[in-house]
This record gives structure tokens, sequence and C-alpha cells, in this order.
């Protein structure tokens, strides 16, 4: 298959250049930058050499539709949604990385993310698509693809929410690395406000809280509200979320680690920690794993369940490029053998 992708030049962008550039299915048919149209990306980012160097293109729709099967939106919110339309109106495969198709409701996009939304319509055309419960009947080839908080959360949750075991009550801590906020610099990811330091930000205004809420609704007709905090932590990779859940029934306590185990038997890319092992961030940056573990307190009746992921790869290049594979029929987990450099 040949894909083309737009934002080629930022950090999700470059990471599916780097995964795509070894994967044995797919050729990079394009890549499409806005600032840097004309240059080789090898000018911009010399650590790429000769082996997946390209001339960056302008963003061109027809070029792109005429030259590649499936296109990558590695763009931001407000430009997706105003890219991804002429894609749709022409019925050419679209997996797009940011927050804009991931609703069907305008109101609900413009509240949480402050920015206009695409039409109803083309809402309508996406489906919101977590590989792990990959919903093979969508009815057209528009994938969205879940934001890296969310991902991160809804895979640590969903065995106990998917059972209904827990209260409504579901408290979660994330916390993530600096390229978490992409390749612009900001005030907040200026190196001597991060170095040495920890922020918490956007309290209770997460754009990712409806996210969160939608799929743990749909998974369980519960659980519609979520107290979400997210910090910035000193690394330059990663999500780790700590989630704070009641049982409804104690006696379940025993057999919680042998749900996780079974509902994430055959998913290549979650790994259940050995009972009461909680995993670090290190042992997955740098690949598609989301690696989950989780404590009970008697005491308390509380579990505490921590789930880490790459934000970078997991979170966005990784998961899309594993939506990709579910998409055309590939072995999931091709092009996706990336282990963490653990050192
Ligand atoms: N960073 C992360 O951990 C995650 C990011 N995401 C989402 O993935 C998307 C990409 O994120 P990320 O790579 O971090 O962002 P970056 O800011 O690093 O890169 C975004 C790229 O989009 C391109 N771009 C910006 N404006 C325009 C425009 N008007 N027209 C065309 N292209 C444009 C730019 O490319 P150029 O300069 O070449 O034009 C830029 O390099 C975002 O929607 C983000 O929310 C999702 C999950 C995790
Ligand atoms: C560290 C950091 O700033 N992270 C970003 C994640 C952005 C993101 O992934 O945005 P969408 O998925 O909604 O497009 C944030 O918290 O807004």
């Amino acid at each position: 298959m040949d894909v083309s992708i737009i934002g080629s030049t930022g950090y999700g962008g470059m990471e599916l250049v780097r995964i795509l550039h070894k994967h044995p299915n797919i050729r990079i048919a394009s890549l499409h930058s806005d600032s840097a149209a004309g240059k080789r990306l090898s000018e911009i980012y010399p650590h790429i050499g000769s082996s997946s160097d390209m001339v960056l293109r302008p963003v061109e729709s027809d070029w792109i539709i005429a030259h590649s099967d499936l296109v990558i939106l590695a763009t931001p919110s407000g430009v997706s949604s105003r890219l991804a339309q002429v894609f749709v109106d022409r019925n050419h495969p679209i997996i797009d990385l940011s927050g804009d198709f991931r609703f069907t409701d305008e109101a609900l996009y413009e509240r949480w993310y402050k920015k206009q939304s695409a039409p109803c319509r083309y809402l309508k055309q996406f489906t919101y698509q977590l590989p792990e419960f990959f919903k093979s009947e969508m009815d057209r080839p528009f994938i969205s693809n879940p934001g890296c908080y969310a991902t991160c959360v809804l895979l640590g949750l969903a065995p106990l929410v998917q059972q209904q075991l827990i209260e409504e009550n579901i408290i979660i801590d994330a916390k993530s690395g600096l390229s978490g906020a992409g390749k612009s610099l900001s005030h907040s990811s200026h190196f001597v406000n991060a170095h040495d330091n920890m922020t918490l930000y956007k309290a209770n205004q997460h754009q990712h809280i409806p996210e969160i809420t939608q799929q743990l609704t749909a998974w369980s007709g519960m659980y519609d509200t979520v107290q979400f905090s997210t910090s910035l932590i000193p690394v330059s990779r990663g999500i780790f979320c700590t989630m704070y859940v009641q049982l409804k029934d104690r006696d379940k306590a025993g057999m919680l680690h042998e749900l996780y185990q079974a509902v994430y038997k055959e998913k290549p890319f979650v790994r259940v920690q050995p009972d009461g092992q909680l995993p670090d961030l290190k042992q997955v940056a740098g690949s598609n794993y989301c690696d989950i573990g989780l404590v009970y307190n008697k005491k308390t009746n509380v579990v505490t369940i921590v789930s880490v992921i790459d934000n970078l790869i997991k979170g966005a290049a990784g998961q899309a490029v594993q939506n990709l594979n579910l998409f055309a029929g590939y072995p999931e987990a091709s092009g996706l053998d990336l282990v963490a450099p653990y050192f």
C-alpha cells in the first residue's frame, strides 16, 4: 500500500516516517509540509541521512489522491478538520491523528477544543478506533486515532469498565513528557520551566475528558464522568497514568489480574505485568507497548492501576500504523517490532 503523510516534519509525522520506512507492506508515497515544501527532509532533520530521505511536497490533495492509497494526517487539531474534507468527499482513506474527528457532536468538540468543528456530516464519516477493540464494520475508510492520554487511560480501565466492576468515582492522575505538546516551543515547554519541575495543567478542562467518558460509556452505559488531571514531567516522551477506583464487590479483588490477562491475551501490544507488579515509563518509551499493572488495597477497597505508553508511538504514530494494519488486513504488528532502548 502507498501512504502519504501530511505534517511529516512534526514529532508524530517523523515517528510515522521512522516506522513506515521499515514496514514490509507499506511504501511511503510522499511527505507533505506546509512550512518546508521543496526542502529535503534531511535538510531539516540530518539524522534521517539518505535512508528515508525525500523532497517534501506542498499539501496538495489532488496529487495525494492520484499517488497514494491512504493519507495520514499528522497535523494539529483545527488543521486536520479542514484538510480532511476533500479526501472524505472523494472517498480517499484517511487516518487522522488529531482530536478533530473523535466526536460526532460539533458543539462537544467546540466546547472542549475551543476551535471550530468540522461540519457534522464529516464527523459522522469517521470511526474512532482503539486498535485493541477495532471495529471492523466501518462504513467508510476514515479512522480517527485516539488521543495519547485517552489511549493510556482506556486500555488501563477497559477490563474493569466493560465488566462494570467499579463504582462511578474514577480518579485518573496522568503525567506526560514534553513531546506530547508537539514541536512548537511554548512557555511551559521552555527548558528552564520544564527541567527539574512538574506542573499540573488544564485542571478539569482537558480535551481528552469527553473522549475518555465517551468510550467508557459506550463500553458500559455508565461512567459518564471522570476526575482527570494531567501534569507535565521533565522527560522527552512517555505517559504515566495512575488510576484509582473502588470495587463494587470486594470479593472480586482476587480475580482482577486474571481478568486483565484474559482481556489482553490476544493483544500483541498490551502487556499485563506479573501479579502485583507495576510498570515504569522507560520499559515502553520507544515502543508500541502499553504496559499495565494493578494492586488492590483491602483497607480502602481501592484498586490502583498503572498504565504506561510512549505518547508518540502507542499514543500516536505506532497506534496509527496498528490501525492501518488492521484496516488493510496486514498482521497487526507489522512494522511495529520496536523494543524500548533501556539504558
Ligand atoms: N505529540 C503527541 O504525543 C501526540 C500528538 N497527537 C496529535 O497528532 C497531531 C500531530 O502532533 P505532533 O506531531 O506532536 O505536532 P507537531 O506540532 O510536532 O507537528 C505538527 C505538524 O503539522 C504541520 N502543520 C501545522 N500547521 C499546518 C497547516 N496549517 N497545514 C498543514 N500542515 C500543518 C506542521 O508541519 P509543517 O511545518 O511541515 O507544515 C507540523 O510539523 C496533532 O493533532 C496532535 O494533537 C496525538 C497523540 C499524541
Ligand atoms: C503534554 C501535552 O501538552 N500534551 C497535549 C496532548 C495533545 C494531544 O494529543 O492532543 P489531541 O489528541 O487532543 O489532538 C495536551 O495535553 O494537550
